[in-house]
């Protein structure tokens, strides 16, 4: 049975209190941390930079999946591996020369994933899908939490899952903005690996359970 990731985002969480939201996370059955880093340039909001990641890292127990939405990408990439990421993500749309940053994320030692605005097709990543981890599908436009889910997506998903069985590929896909109870079977259902959520994790009652919902999805499907 496929295992889906679930990465809840800290965008979403009490700046206040991120040493308690990373021990819920912690005892959670959440998977990764999700680490949203916005510049105010590629995206019309700042969110936290380096420092603020390191402090979630000394607390994280789990992988750090950051998501940089920023541009010149390249030039911070050293400094976010520092910083504790296990994943880097840049977006396609920031990237001159997305092989060669692709390629300077690997020498880090991360995992190098490429994140696809809402505009972008996928098929602009046919050349550099063999030497990616993952692909972000971005399912609302990137900036801010608690927006809503674009409902292309769900085709999106199952163009870029043939573009990577073709290709002999082993990225996962991540789907990022607006995930919920309602839409996670259908995007799981379309192939989608990793579900990165924000605000419907830590805006709920009780964040733990809301991700063990998420997290067992999988088995509900089965039946
Ligand atoms: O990268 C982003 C937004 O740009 C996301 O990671 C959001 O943080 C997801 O938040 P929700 O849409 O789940 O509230
Ligand atoms: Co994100």
């Amino acid at each position: 049975m496929k295992n889906t990731i679930i990465a809840p985002s800290i965008l979403a969480s009490d700046f206040a209190n991120l040493e308690s939201e990373s021990n819920m996370l912690n005892r959670s059955e959440a998977d990764w941390f999700h680490i949203d880093i916005m510049d105010g340039r590629f995206v019309p909001n700042i969110s936290f930079g380096i420092p603020v990641t390191a402090a979630i890292n000394k607390h994280a127990q789990k992988p750090l999946d950051v998501h940089l939405m920023i541009v010149e990408p390249e030039k911070y990439l050293e400094d976010f591996k520092n910083a504790g990421a296990e994943t880097l993500t840049v977006h396609y749309e920031a990237c001159t020369h997305l092989h060669r940053t692709i390629g300077q994320i690997k020498e880090l030692g991360c995992k190098a994933g490429v994140a696809l605005n809402p505009h972008t097709p996928v098929s602009v990543l046919e050349d550099v899908i063999q030497d990616i981890d993952l692909v972000c599908v971005m399912s609302v436009n990137p900036g801010f939490g608690g927006q809503k889910f674009i409902e292309n997506t769900y085709d999106k998903i199952e163009k870029l899952a043939s573009l990577i069985k073709k290709s002999n590929s082993n990225a996962l896909i991540e789907i990022d903005g607006g995930v919920n109870l309602d839409n996670a079977p259908k995007l799981i259902k379309a192939g989608a690996d990793v579900l990165v959520a924000g605000s419907f994790v830590f805006n709920s009652k009780n964040p733990e359970d809301t991700i063990k919902n998420l997290k067992s999805i999988n088995n509900s499907l089965v039946s």
